[in-house]
């Protein structure tokens, strides 16, 4: 690793430690009773809570903030789906306290979200916690989420290729370093990405069926996906 990648990753790393979930948020997850309504109305906090952790981490990503601003935006849009799914699976498998991730599980299964999506999210919580990802790791591939040049109405597609070629290549060494028995790793966590591309899908239903039983967003959910 070179002082630049050394320097680029503890920026990340940084940026990504920096900006966690509320505290308060966690904590009701346990407290309040579980009926679908309330279920849902948690969720919505966590979910915005997320999109906000969100912009905070790719404000800090070398770079992003001297690409065009409309490509900003449309990164951020592009991606919010993606990296809050590998988020809350990094939260999920790891950092979560002990019998947390029970009761998130609870409540994402009665909030109103049909089972034909609740068997992906699983599956990808599932793989992506048997990857036992360290912390360095994590921040490069959301980073690298976020940074996926072919996003739909980004203009200028090699500004930011050139922003994320680097954490590609600086994921790739890590992998290495992190992981010498297992030369195949780095491609196992590129395929995340491409799982996590699948649920895009599911996550649009999803909104569709809690829209339909008009279900209120909040105003940054909205807007971030182009609803209501
Ligand atoms: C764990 C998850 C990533 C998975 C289940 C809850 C999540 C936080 C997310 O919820 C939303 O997207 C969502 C969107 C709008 C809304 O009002 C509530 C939740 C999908």
């Amino acid at each position: 690793i070179t002082k630049e990648q050394d320097a680029l990753m503890k920026l990340i790393v940084e940026a990504y430690n920096k900006h966690q979930i509320p505290q308060d948020v966690a904590k009701k997850l346990l407290q309040e009773q579980y009926s679908t309504e309330e279920n849902f109305l948690l969720l919505t906090e966590i979910a915005t809570s997320q999109v906000q952790v969100l912009v905070e981490f790719t404000k800090n990503i070398p770079g992003f903030l001297s690409l065009d601003h409309e490509d900003q935006i449309a990164l951020l849009k592009g991606s919010a789906v993606e990296a809050m799914f590998l988020r809350s699976a990094q939260v999920f498998s790891r950092k979560m306290p002990e019998g947390h991730s029970e009761v998130l599980e609870e409540r994402i299964r009665k909030s109103g979200i049909s089972e034909e999506f609740i068997t992906p999210l699983f599956n990808f919580y599932k793989s992506v916690g048997e990857l036992h990802m360290v912390l360095e790791e994590q921040a490069l591939l959301t980073a690298i989420t976020i940074l996926t040049p072919d996003r739909p109405f980004v203009k200028d597609q090699p500004a930011v290729e050139r922003l994320q070629e680097p954490m590609v290549e600086l994921l790739k060494k890590l992998c290495v370093l992190q992981h010498p028995q297992e030369p195949q790793y780095f491609a196992r966590l590129l395929g995340r990405l491409t799982e996590l591309r699948t649920l895009n899908h599911y996550h649009a239903e999803m909104l569709t069926s809690w829209r339909v039983n008009d279900h209120k967003f909040t105003p940054l959910l909205c807007e971030i996906w182009d609803v209501q």
